[in-house]
């Protein structure tokens, strides 16, 4: 049986990347809009009623547009955007984020793939909630390190060639305090606060880290930093994507120094407990490309159709 599969969004970073991984897999037919279309409502209405799995690779706005427009009952979707991903008619497609997850991503209609900081953060925190050592009041905070392609075509072109020496250095941004993904890092985490979380992108294409410091004193139950890696190594034991490194500092740095590109051009998370007694700090290394956008995208389409989860993301 084949599939087909539409990209609404086909031009963009994500929508890109999508195809390059969808030429990948077997069993599946990719629907083409034509170029001067892609912005037609109409011409996008026809394509996504008549694919099985539409991928939604646009602005908030648009995204909201398509799905409003998918009236056949046999579509099913999967949206890129920050649109959805806290709405309970939808399903948060993080496979690896508790039991159930995979089947309730498996049997719905309707999938969001959660925001490349977001993925980060609640894998490293949220075992911690689920266990019982992180009271859910916990005062959590969030910094993050991000490569320019994270911000889309407008960015990448900002950087690639507008000259402007200020982008050279490293950028703090969402400096409101008020970023797009709070919401959904505070509700599928379980955190009765929102984080506070401050992003920093740099002049990198790819590769983000996600750092969540932590105090133990704080936690219901004091566990060293060990323990903590411990505890997650147990929780993400049988996921192909998530790899929890060992205890030890030193074996992961070069000269003292995180390389957070490792994970590039995969869909691989590696999750790191650096700390002592009294302290702790997780890592999340990823692909904001990969695990943390069109990666992530193409997992949940493979659970979704009963594929290999990891095809196409060889
Ligand atoms: N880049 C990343 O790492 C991540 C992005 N996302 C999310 O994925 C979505 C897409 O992001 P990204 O690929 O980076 O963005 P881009 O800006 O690179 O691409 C968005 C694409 O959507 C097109 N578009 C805009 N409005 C419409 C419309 N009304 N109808 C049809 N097409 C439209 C744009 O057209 P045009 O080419 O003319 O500009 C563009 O090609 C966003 O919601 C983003 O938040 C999620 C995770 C990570
Ligand atoms: C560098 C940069 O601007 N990055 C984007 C993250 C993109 C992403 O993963 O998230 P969405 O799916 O929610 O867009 C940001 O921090 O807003």
């Amino acid at each position: 049986m084949s599939y087909t599969i539409f990209v609404d969004g086909q031009e963009g970073t994500t929508g890109l990347q999508i195809h390059e991984r969808l030429s990948r897999i077997s069993g599946i037919e990719v629907l083409k809009i034509d170029a001067n279309k892609r912005k037609d409502s109409k011409a996008r209405q026809a394509l996504i009623n008549e694919a099985d799995i539409v991928f939604l690779c646009l602005p908030d706005a648009a995204s909201r547009e398509s799905v409003a427009m998918a009236s056949n009952p046999q579509t099913r979707i999967i949206d890129a955007s920050t649109a959805f991903r806290t709405d309970p008619e939808w399903v948060y497609g993080l496979p690896e984020l508790r039991k159930e997850q995979r089947s309730r991503i498996q049997s719905s209609a309707r999938v969001s793939v959660p925001g490349c900081h977001a993925t980060g953060f609640v894998l490293a925190l949220q075992p911690l909630v689920a266990e019982g050592i992180l009271p859910s009041d916990y005062p959590a905070t969030c910094y993050s390190l991000t490569g320019y392609s994270g911000g889309g075509k407008k960015l990448i072109a900002d950087y690639q060639n507008s000259g402007n020496e200020q982008l050279f250095a490293p950028r703090n941004y969402g400096l409101g305090l008020n970023h797009k993904h709070l919401p959904e890092m505070q509700f599928h985490v379980g955190l009765q606060h929102a984080p506070l979380f401050t992003p920093i992108v740099g002049n990198y294409y790819q590769g983000d880290a996600v750092a969540v410091p932590l105090l133990p004193r704080l936690f219901n139950k004091h566990i060293s930093a060990q323990e903590i890696q411990e505890l997650l190594a147990s929780y993400y034991k049988n996921e192909c994507f998530i790899k929890v490194m060992p205890y030890d500092s030193e074996a992961h740095l070069d000269n003292g120094f995180f390389n957070l590109q490792q994970c590039n051009h995969t869909n691989n998370l590696d999750l790191f407990v650096f700390g002592h007694q009294d302290q702790a700090l997780l890592i999340a290394r990823f692909d904001n490309l990969g695990k943390g956008a069109s990666g992530a995208a193409i997992q949940n389409m493979n659970i979704m159709l009963g594929f290999d989860e990891g095809a196409g993301l060889e």
